[in-house]
């Protein structure tokens, strides 16, 4: 059976697109030195300086002002960043209140059918209404018998809000036994995602008494032999793994299973193992969800068959570009200019929290020494470092401390810091594919890019491309999306500056995201 769309249409689609394996890991492969002399005749968009029409609005709505929070508010590590703007608020409502938005809903929390004590947690978040995600898939979450469901909506727009909902409305609180026994699983692929997950379950669930959660991260004092006895596990795999096979946590009472970032979490030879393990150990009959911003085809059918018969909300690659994050190319001369370019960009411009990702752990080291001798305030965070220091780097990121973050992939997805104005892929995003030879990586590059333009707001995506091998996997990656990447010339600084500044001055874009949403409903 098909359930209507937003605009009553039907319903099914699918994401259509061969990938190949997703080798999300840090990579120690050496950088390319290709030298690039300009030689590729760009069929590329190259606009001259095209400044973002900002709307100045002024507050015309007598609502009170939304102050949104991090994922992982002040009490659990996040910046309790709030909008000081009138238009920011005014420009939320006016996308919600667009059927082609994916903050859009036509429906309110109050509508959806959660329990009063949840709804209040929701009013703490100032969330005023749902997005699209939230809408749609909560009353199929909800359904009883559970239903599972693999849900699927652009970066930043709710996702997390939509299965922690679920879970919360789930949780039978009403004994100290239950409340001590894990009733719901979220699995992330890192601990600084899992940690966050567990600020929004404890917020969003402050006015439910009983409740506690916990996160099963490597080295916290959880994983080493301590038992977890929380009502809400949120955890990477490979701990969760650990910890259920010595009985560190009894998953008997367990009834929903999260992956979030699931294709990265089923697709990755480590990781969809270790999902796979873990779910074995688990009671049957639980519900399981699965949500992403990217669901490559190959991907989708290890979704399916780890939760069969779910309801789905797809979207088609296409659809899934945020329009509020403005993508810019920087076409460097050589390896070695694509540093002095970086410095002479951060020289420049003034930028609220901006996050670099690099390719290697060593990259993000040097740069980050480099980039402290000439004075700038920067943090590093890579897989290289302890759990206990990573929990001090980002949590110094998330609270302005450190505005500029130089990482791996090992943070490119779902890490919510609403005040990162500019992600710079300082190097293109790309996979192994065996022999030698890597690949564009589409779903990386959306992820990365999509730690910028947070729920409607706006953002800057910089790529720096210096070697034509590095050029075909971005042109690539703007073919997969569809989409527009303007090349700024590294000579223009004004017009570079002008541009990038335009953009991180306004607070957020206008209605204009692309939206393509489907659902399929399973009888
Ligand atoms: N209904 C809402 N109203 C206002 N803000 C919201 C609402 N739902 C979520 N948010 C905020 O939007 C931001 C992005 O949400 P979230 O991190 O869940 O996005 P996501 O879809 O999981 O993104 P990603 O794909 O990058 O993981 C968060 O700061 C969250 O607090």
């Amino acid at each position: 059976m098909s359930a209507p769309t937003a605009d009553g249409g039907s319903l099914a689609g699918r994401i259509s697109k061969p990938e190949t394996m997703n080798a999300q890991a840090e990579s120690f492969q050496p950088q390319s030195g290709t030298s690039w002399a300009d030689e590729v005749a760009s069929p590329v968009t190259e606009k001259p300086s095209a400044p973002v029409a900002v709307e100045e609005k002024k507050p015309e709505s007598s609502e009170a002002p939304v102050s949104q929070v991090d994922g992982a508010t002040a009490p659990f590590g996040g910046s309790e960043l709030h909008e000081p703007e009138f238009d920011v608020e005014v420009k939320l409502a006016d996308m919600q209140a667009d059927p082609n938005n994916p903050l859009y809903s036509a429906a309110s929390f109050e509508q959806l059918g959660l329990h009063d004590n949840i709804l209040k947690g929701v009013m703490a978040m100032n969330f005023r209404k749902p997005s699209k995600v939230q809408e749609k898939t909560l009353p199929l979450l909800l359904l009883n018998p559970p239903h599972n469901l693999i849900g699927q909506s652009q970066s930043g727009t709710g996702k997390t809000a939509a299965f922690v909902l679920n879970i919360l409305h789930r949780l039978d609180l009403s004994t100290e036994q239950l409340q001590k026994a894990p009733q719901a699983l979220v699995l992330a692929p890192s601990r600084e995602l899992a940690r966050q997950i567990v600020g929004v379950v404890k917020v969003m669930g402050s006015y439910m008494p009983g409740l506690i959660v916990e996160a099963a991260v490597p080295q916290d004092a959880a994983s080493r032999g301590r038992k977890i006895e929380a009502s809400v596990v949120v955890g990477t795999p490979g701990t969760v793994m650990d910890m259920i096979r010595k009985r560190s946590m009894d998953m008997k009472g367990l009834k929903v299973l999260v992956l979030d970032e699931a294709d990265n979490m089923l697709d990755q030879q480590g990781l969809g193992d270790q999902c796979i393990r873990v779910k074995a150990m688990l009671p049957k009959n639980i519900q399981i969800v699965l949500f992403s911003a990217t669901f490559p085809d190959n991907v989708v059918k290890y979704a399916e068959n780890f939760a069969p018969n779910a309801n789905q909300m797809t979207l088609q690659h296409q659809d899934l570009t945020v329009e509020g994050i403005k993508q810019i190319y920087l076409d460097c001369d050589s390896d070695k200019a694509k540093y002095e370019i970086l410095v002479k960009f951060y020289g420049l411009m003034t930028i609220g929290s901006s996050i670099i990702f690099v390719k290697t752990r060593e990259t993000a080291l040097a740069i980050e020494q480099r980039m402290t001798a000439e004075g700038h305030k920067v943090v590093s965070l890579t897989g290289g470092y302890e759990g206990a220091q990573r929990d001090v780097i980002i949590d110094s990121f998330r609270m302005g401390h450190a505005k500029v973050l130089i990482t791996t992939n090992v943070l490119a997805r779902g890490i919510d810091v609403q005040s990162v104005s500019m992600v710079v892929n300082y190097d293109v995003p790309d996979k192994f594919v065996g022999g030698g030879k890597f690949v564009a990586d589409p779903q990386t590059y959306l992820h990365r890019i999509g730690r910028t333009g947070r729920f409607g707001r706006v953002g800057v995506a910089v790529t720096f491309i210096s070697n034509r091998a590095d050029w075909e996997k971005l042109m690539e990656i703007q073919r997969y999306f569809g989409t527009e990447m303007t090349k700024v010339a590294t000579n223009d600084w004004d017009e570079l500056e002008e541009t990038v500044s335009k953009i991180i001055k306004s607070s957020r874009a206008g209605a204009n995201f692309k939206d393509g949403a489907r659902m399929e409903m399973q009888d």
